[in-house]
């Protein structure tokens, strides 16, 4: 599991650390660790130009001594000086060690700045770090046209002016590499944040780790830790039956996509519940599946679902599941039907504009248009604290949200190929997270573990390439099945 800690219980970890510590020896190290990551990418890439952009708080004080530190490794070293104030022992520290050192403290770039940034091999960007607001200072917005294409962008602790906490998106710097210390930060694994972070990169500094986490991620050891794997006592019961209740006359295609998902995951049976042709489609497709009511461990209910025109039965069966003690998932159409929280578990699988529109039925304040974008986790949060669900909100950067009373911390996962974002792919997400459900994990282990599958399977499927849904659906047994072994 990778925890991130919140930017309050950051710093009071590093108020413990110091204590008993000279002044300063934490900033030494970060320094320490971050000259070491730049000076093994310069090597790796054969370039030698460095630029230090500092800002006026402890993050420039961390570039600038980097800097001191590359310049005396005989490294042609640059600093620009971007804020009102800088860390003035880190700045005579790089001016000792031979560092130019320019400002560009406001207004356009001074031209010997963008001749520097131009042929810089390697950016170290201190302009924010813990301590910064969303967003770039307005004098740098037009840094990122200044940095030349083939210049690799270390982050300092995290991307200048992406929001610390991960919850808001703004103008950020992105970075090829970050290089944090100590302990990961929510900007590091959030949906709006993490782009910007580029390869993560942990430099210990002596960092107690907090006892509470804001934000988790699986790695693989999890889904083996998670997965449920059978054992000589088991049956197609006991192992969990999922019920489906999906599609339509129209839409024949999610059903199919929910069902092979769920077989293929290894749930002990799949029950499907729906008129005529999706029936008859899925009979010829995946013979595994049985057809009509019985008994469940956990419906999956809403893929390909048209509520405004439902069969008639499937909105009985979609109104006793919602009325029963039985973990539902609500995906696409089933979301419209979830009227009032629910005392089950209950796990919503929402992409981004079925959330907004959730969220605007809900009345859940006030939502423009860009509402979701801007705060993907916080619009999350609000569905989950109202209905007391669980909801995975679905993206490059997939984040599965408990509600608040559960005190659990947010997880999100960024395992999935951009290939994965095709017609379908979120009909295989809930058929898989449906079947966890049916095998006894809770929303927040389900969704994640799902999430995470769901990706490496979308890659293992086609590696490096386009991927179909169905291709997907097929692989996931392949894909467990190569994490449990690992
Ligand atoms: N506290 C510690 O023990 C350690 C801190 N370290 C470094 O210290 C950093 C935190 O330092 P600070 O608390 O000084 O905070 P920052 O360096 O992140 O930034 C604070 C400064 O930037 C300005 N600022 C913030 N947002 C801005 C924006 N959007 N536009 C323009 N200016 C903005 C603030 O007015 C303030 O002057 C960490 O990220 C890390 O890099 C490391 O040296 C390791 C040890």
């Amino acid at each position: 599991m990778i925890r991130a800690y919140s930017v309050e219980d950051v710093r009071a970890a590093e108020s413990a650390a110091m204590e008993g510590l000279a002044d300063g020896e934490l900033m030494q190290r970060a320094a320490t660790g971050l000259a070491g990551v730049a000076r093994a990418r310069l090597e790796e890439r054969d370039s030698d130009a460095v630029v230090v952009l500092a800002g006026s708080g402890d993050n420039g004080g961390d570039a600038l001594y980097a800097g001191a530190l590359l310049a005396e490794a005989g490294h042609p070293v640059v600093v620009v000086l971007v804020g009102s104030r800088a860390h003035e022992a880190a700045l005579a520290a790089a001016r000792d060690a031979g560092a130019i050192v320019l400002e560009w403290r406001d207004g356009a770039a001074p031209g010997e700045v963008r001749t520097a940034l131009g042929e810089a091999d390697l950016i170290l960007d201190g302009v924010t770090g813990i301590g910064g607001r969303p967003g770039l200072p307005d004098h740098l917005a037009a840094l990122p046209d200044l940095v030349s294409d083939d210049a690799y962008v270390i982050a300092v602790d995290l991307p200048s002016g992406a929001d610390p906490a991960g919850l808001v998106a703004s103008d950020a710097v992105y970075a090829d590499e970050t290089v944090t210390f100590g302990l990961t930060k929510p900007v590091h694994l959030m949906p709006p944040t993490e782009p910007a972070t580029g390869l993560l990169t942990v430099v210990d500094i002596g960092v107690p780790e907090p006892s509470s986490p804001a934000v988790e991620r699986l790695t693989y050891e999890d889904v083996a830790r998670l997965w449920p794997v059978p054992t000589p006592t088991d049956d197609k019961y006991s192992r969990g039956v999922l019920g489906v209740v999906a599609g339509g006359e129209q839409y024949t295609g999610a059903p199919v996509m929910n069902v092979t998902a769920a077989v293929t995951a290894g749930v002990g049976m799949v029950r499907y519940v729906g008129p005529r042709r999706p029936t008859d489609l899925l009979r010829s497709l995946v013979p595994e599946c049985v057809f009509g009511e019985g008994r469940v461990q956990a419906w999956a209910i809403g893929s390909g679902l048209d509520a405004e025109n439902a069969d008639d039965d499937q909105l009985r069966v979609v109104r006793e599941a919602l009325e029963s003690d039985l973990p539902v998932l609500l995906d696409a159409g089933g979301l419209d039907l979830l009227e009032e929280s629910r005392s089950a578990p209950t796990l919503l699988t929402p992409h981004a504009g079925e959330l907004l529109r959730l969220a605007r039925r809900l009345e859940l304040g006030d939502l423009p248009d860009d509402a979701v974008r801007r705060a993907p986790v916080e619009i999350a949060r609000r569905v989950a604290d109202h209905l007391d669900v669980t909801v995975l909100l679905k993206g490059a950067v997939t984040a599965v949200v408990p509600p608040s009373s559960a005190g659990l911390p947010v997880r999100t996962q960024s395992d999935a190929p951009a290939w994965l974002a095709t017609a379908g792919s979120g009909d295989v997400l809930a058929g898989l997270a449906g079947a966890l459900l049916a095998s006894g994990l809770s929303p927040l282990d389900a969704g994640s573990v799902a999430a995470l599958v769901h990706g490496v399977a979308a890659d293992d499927a086609n590696p490096g390439g386009p991927v179909r849904a169905m291709d997907v659906a097929h692989q996931l047994g392949r894909t467990v099945a190569r994490l449990l072994r690992r």
